[in-house]
């Protein structure tokens, strides 16, 4: 059965006509790894830590801001906004097509809040804390293309041609800002369309992203803005102590006009000045990830075979990060997961979690789209080639029944472009699996991804989360006051491909060293001569994040948090009250 919203009654959550204020009961384990009788033994504590969480309800207006407004994507989701809200239908060769938000997890998914009478209720996921919505959102954006969203529209050829008529009148006169063009950051045959360039020094190209950023608010009365990034992919910049490794270093580098800053990160610099979220839709490193400093947290032991160190990666060295922090502006990314991976992260998280040992997987796919002609250089292939293989990391190191320490399936990644199929990519994925005694299964998939109408829900998801997420404030006990989430924002990372953290690595604990673990001894030792002895975990960033890629995780994590935002318990599905 479906209800349209509801409401909690408990004492734990106080509905006021300015926020929700929920007391919650998180339970976790706190685990311990001690010498007992000569031997190292695991204890799992079961541990209970209280939380508050108040969310304003207000409801900004919210101006949305896409670099590469006029690409497939932001033409296809702005098109796709406008139809949904003027009620917009269209002859298709099948039928009378109605506008929808089919494939965004906010506007078409729904959560289980209960039974009712033996029969399940659902209620829409959008329905568990009041959300933008997306009818009244206000696009702009920019773009090295000057040609309006209309004709940008006909030049993806993605909307029914019945649709594109009835929508060229909204999008006609939206005409994409002049962007930061840099050449050396994407392929060579993107510089045809590239006539609508900011012209200056990198410090120049900030500051005239600032300023427009300034004058899209001012202009369109909105309350808050979001950046996010759906331009063409970039090639990985370069990571150097110096260059970029701290916020400082940015900065003088920029003032230097260092060739090596790209694009993206200097759109990234002018939205976290400017206190506006930025989330980067694709897989270059835009936030420029540094090096890190492991710090010991505990007694250091001798180093050497069958030794245990406890120590944790708590201080990364993240210069754009750095900046987020500081300014407590939230960033997320990267890149958005929105077929082929997107299927990767629900069948492998299947396959392991099924004690199943998948020990190849290649995926291919082709692509005819502007996007695809991008991704045609194999530098900027080489960026979405890392996001799409290292979405898997996560679901097998959790099985060691399975895996050696450091053994990973096969797994290959192919781009092609071709034209003909324009934006509908073609993925083709094959898996192969080690099953009981000996045996093998193989899985063969055929996955008509249409690239577009894919990601423009999730960017619109994107878009939506982090604006609600600004709202949220909580407080553990024992933390004095209410603050915001980390900026970095991994509530995100079910849109992902390579979800954004706040450290690089997981962080170890109470790592033993093996006779086959040589390297990591060696990599302790290095890393650990730079170490600082911190007993203090509780201050800045919190200690090593762990990238979760499988998606039925990541959905979890975001809706339950939600769902503690009203004081509601995690869905368990446990369903006790019928075993
Ligand atoms: N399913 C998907 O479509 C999907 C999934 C994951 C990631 N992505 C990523 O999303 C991005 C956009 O995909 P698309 O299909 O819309 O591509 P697209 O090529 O159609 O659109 C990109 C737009 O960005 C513009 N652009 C390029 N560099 C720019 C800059 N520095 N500043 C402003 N504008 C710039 C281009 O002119 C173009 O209009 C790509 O990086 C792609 O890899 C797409
Ligand atoms: O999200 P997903 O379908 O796994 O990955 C897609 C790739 O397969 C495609 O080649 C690329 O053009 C898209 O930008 C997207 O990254």
């Amino acid at each position: 059965m479906f209800i349209e919203n509801f409401k909690v009654e408990s004492p734990n959550v106080k509905y006021t006509e300015s926020e929700i204020h929920s007391v919650y009961d998180y339970q976790t384990t706190e685990l311990v790894h001690e010498e007992k009788n000569g031997t190292f033994q695991w204890t799992v504590k079961p541990k209970t830590v209280k939380y508050e969480f108040k969310t304003d309800v207000h409801v900004p207006k919210l101006g949305v801001m896409l670099v590469g407004w006029g690409g497939n994507n932001g033409s296809a989701l702005t098109g796709g906004v406008i139809a949904n809200r003027e009620g917009i239908s269209w002859a298709t060769k099948d039928k009378v097509q109605q506008a929808n938000y089919f494939g965004s997890l906010t506007q078409a998914s729904t959560i289980r809040v209960g039974s009712f009478n033996g029969e399940e209720i659902y209620a829409p996921f959008k329905s568990i804390l009041p959300m933008v919505n997306p009818d009244d959102v206000v696009f702009g954006g920019w773009d090295i293309s000057n040609m309006n969203l209309a004709d940008a529209m006909a030049r993806a050829k993605v909307f029914d041609i019945d649709l594109q008529k009835q929508l060229r009148p909204y999008m006609e006169s939206m005409v994409p800002l002049p962007g930061i063009y840099d050449p050396d950051f994407i392929a060579a045959n993107q510089g045809s369309r590239a006539n609508n360039v900011i012209k200056g020094t990198k410090k120049e190209q900030i500051d005239q992203i600032v300023k427009d950023i300034r004058e899209f608010k001012e202009n369109n009365k909105v309350d808050k803005v979001v950046v996010l990034w759906t331009a063409n992919t970039e090639r990985y910049s370069s990571v150097a102590v110096g260059l970029n490794d701290t916020m400082e270093n940015l900065f003088a580098s920029v003032d230097r006009n260092e060739a090596e800053i790209s694009p993206s990160t200097l759109y990234a610099i002018a939205s976290i000045l400017e206190n506006v979220p930025f989330i980067n839709g694709s897989p270059q490193n835009t936030f420029v990830p540094g090096g890190g400093k492991i710090c010991v947290h505990s007694t250091l032991h001798s180093v050497g075979v069958g030794s245990h160190w406890s120590y944790v990666l708590i201080e990364n060295l993240l210069g754009l990060i750095d900046l987020a922090i500081k300014r407590n502006t939230l960033i997320g990314g990267d890149d958005f997961k929105s077929g082929q991976t997107k299927m990767k992260s629900v069948l492998v998280d299947f396959l392991v979690g099924a004690g199943i040992k998948p020990t190849s997987i290649v995926s291919y796919n082709h692509l005819g789209n502007n996007d695809g002609m991008n991704l045609s250089a194999p530098q900027t292939f080489r960026s979405k080639e890392i996001s799409k293989s290292n979405v898997v990391d996560d679901m097998v190191s959790s099985n060691a029944i399975l895996y050696e320490p450091g053994e990973h399936p096969d797994h290959v990644v192919v781009i092609k472009y071709v034209p003909y199929v324009g934006d509908s990519k073609r993925a083709m994925d094959e898996y192969t699996s080690e099953i009981f005694m000996g045996g093998r299964n193989t899985i063969v998939l055929h996955n008509t991804c249409e690239d577009s109408l894919l990601a423009a829900p999730i960017i619109l998801d994107l878009v939506l989360l982090a604006e609600l997420s600004t709202r949220i404030q909580l407080k553990a006990e024992g933390e004095g006051k209410f603050h915001s989430f980390h900026p970095v924002a991994t509530i995100l990372s079910y849109l992902t491909k390579a979800p954004l953290v706040n450290s690089l690595e997981a962080s170890f604990h109470s790592v033993k060293i093996a006779p086959k673990d040589v390297f990591l001894e060696q990599l302790l030792e290095d890393a650990c001569s730079h170490y600082v002895y911190s007993n203090n975990l509780k201050g800045g960033v919190p200690p090593g994040t762990p990238v979760v890629n499988a998606l039925s995780k990541q959905r979890a994590m975001l809706e339950n948090i939600l769902r503690a935002c009203v004081g509601l318990a995690p869905e368990n599905n446990m369903i006790l009250e019928y075993k």
